[in-house]
This record gives structure tokens, sequence and C-alpha cells, in this order.
């Protein structure tokens, strides 16, 4: 069985010994999407990057990591940059700065994919053109020769998930993806992200402060506070009888959120767990 495992996993800081994350462990199984929730500054993000080994320096880690039976801990840098991107795909919030911005967009990601596969030039256009239309960019020779900064929030998103169909990663980790856009676009990306999740059947992490998106997406669900995971579970279990009282508070401000944009909207208030 395919699966990522994170045993014990420890992040502190070198310069300062304050630990950030002291211990956790958990568990993705193949065509499941585990969404980890929680307060800002709770671990989530440096969690994520521990596993891509993309921490800054100062941080250090312990523990073990390990996908499909290898152990990432003991790939030298060199391995893990080639392990990255084939198997480890990581979206970010800010899809700006998942690109060059000094090329084009399509010259930064036929050399991530020249990393990975030893394609043709045309051969590697044609799949990603193919790819971005798959996203539902409409034209995908004028993204390719774009800058970063000549593309939306969405559609840098929508580009990333491409190169992820591209490169069919067996992880994908998505670090708050859809936080930075508008409420219609972040309906758009989630429901790509949904679609690539279907399509390439691996794991996915999915980090957010939404509830509604976590609802939508995620199977299981990790909940963060202060680097500790407090609460883990079926998605729908933990939405619907969280235990830990901090758990029960995330859930209450997103029912209070809804009642109140409800009845903003003039409607009845619509409570789903
Ligand atoms: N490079 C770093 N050096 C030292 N501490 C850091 C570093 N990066 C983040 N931290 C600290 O680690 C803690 C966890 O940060 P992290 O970015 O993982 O939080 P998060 O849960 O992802 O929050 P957010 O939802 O705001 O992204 C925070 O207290 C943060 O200040």
């Amino acid at each position: 069985m395919h699966s990522l495992e994170i045993s014990r996993l420890k992040i502190w800081d070198s310069r300062t010994g304050s630990v950030i994350v002291p211990d956790s462990s958990f568990r993705v199984e193949q065509g499941k999407c585990l969404a980890i929730v929680g307060e800002s500054g709770s671990g989530k993000s440096l969690t994520c990057r521990a596993i891509m080994r993309l921490n800054p320096a100062s941080l250090q880690q312990s523990g073990h990591i390990e996908l499909n039976g290898i152990n990432l801990e003991e790939l030298s840098d060199k391995e893990m940059r080639q392990f990255r991107g084939k198997h480890l795909c990581m979206i970010m919030q800010n899809g700006m700065r998942a690109f060059d911005p000094s090329r084009p967009v399509g010259a930064h990601l036929l050399k991530t994919l020249a990393v990975h596969y030893p394609w043709s030039r045309s051969d590697a256009i044609a799949k990603l053109k193919a790819a971005l239309a798959s996203v539902g960019l409409k034209d995908p020779d004028k993204v390719l020769k774009s800058y970063p900064y000549q593309l939306s929030g969405g559609m840098l998103q929508r580009t990333m998930i491409a190169l992820a169909l591209v490169l069919e990663p067996d992880v994908i980790i998505a670090d708050e993806p859809t936080t930075a856009l508008d409420a219609i676009t972040q309906y758009e990306v989630v429901e790509q992200f949904i679609a690539l999740r279907s399509r390439l059947g691996g794991m996915m992490i999915f980090v957010s402060h939404d509830l509604g998106i976590v609802k939508r997406i995620a199977d299981d669900v990790l909940v963060m506070k202060d680097g500790h995971i407090i609460e883990r579970g079926k998605t729908s279990d933990v939405l619907a009888e969280a235990k830990h009282p901090y758990t029960r508070y995330l859930v209450s401000s997103k029912l209070a959120l809804s009642r109140h944009f409800t009845e903003l909207m003039g409607g009845e208030a619509v409570v789903e767990g």
C-alpha cells in the first residue's frame, strides 16, 4: 500500500532553541486527502515544508518521513531535489512566489519538467498546453508566454495545478492555495483541486483555514494548535462531533460566519456541519 508516513516529527529553531512542532505523527494513504487546519502560527506550513525538506537552514527537524517505503531522511540534498517535483509537489498560497519573476511562465515550467523527464521540448510543450487547457485556461499559448506578474492569482494557481497534472507526483501538498483568491476564484480553484485528486489518485495534504473547503475536499482532518495535533479523524466526524474545545470553537466560528453571511443576504441561516 502506498502511503506517506510522518513519525515523531520535531521542528525547532536552532538559533533560539525554541521548539515549534514538538512531536507530530500522521499518515496519508494512497488516494486520500488529509486536511490540516488550525490557527495562524500553529505550525501547518512548517510541517508541510519539513516533508518537502524546504524549511530554512536555521530550522532543524528530526523524526521519520517515509514515502512508499523510501526514507526521505536518507536522501542527499541532490537526491531530494530530484525527488521533489516527480514524487512530492507543493502548491503554495502565493502563486507569484512559485515562479521565477524574470522569465516567462513557460520557460520556468519547461525547466522544471526537464529535471524530471527526458521529453523533447515539443513534447513537453504539448503536454503542458493540454494540461493548461484542462484546468480551464482558455489560451495556453498566451499563458506560457506570459510573465508571472501578467497572470492573476487564480491563473497562477491553475498553472501550478496543470504542472502537477503533467508531473503526476505521488503526493501533492497544497498550503492554503486558495487563501489569496476572491471567493468565486476560490471556488473554481478548489474544483480544480478536486479534479486533480481524482485524475491522479495519489495522496494530498491540503492546508486551509476554511472548513467549508476542507469539507469539500478532504477525507480526513488534523487540527493543529501551538505546534501540536490536538484532534484528528474523518472530516465528517470531526466537523459534526469535534471533541476538543478548540475544534468546536473553529466549527462554531465557521457556523456563525455562514449564518451572518446568510442573514446579510436576506435568507434563512443554513447550518452545515
Ligand atoms: N524561519 C522561521 N524561523 C523561526 N520561526 C519560524 C520560521 N518560520 C515560521 N516560524 C514560526 O513557526 C510558527 C509556525 O509557523 P507556520 O508558518 O508553520 O504557521 P501556520 O500554521 O502555517 O500559520 P499560517 O496559517 O499563518 O500560515 C510560527 O510561530 C512562526 O512564527
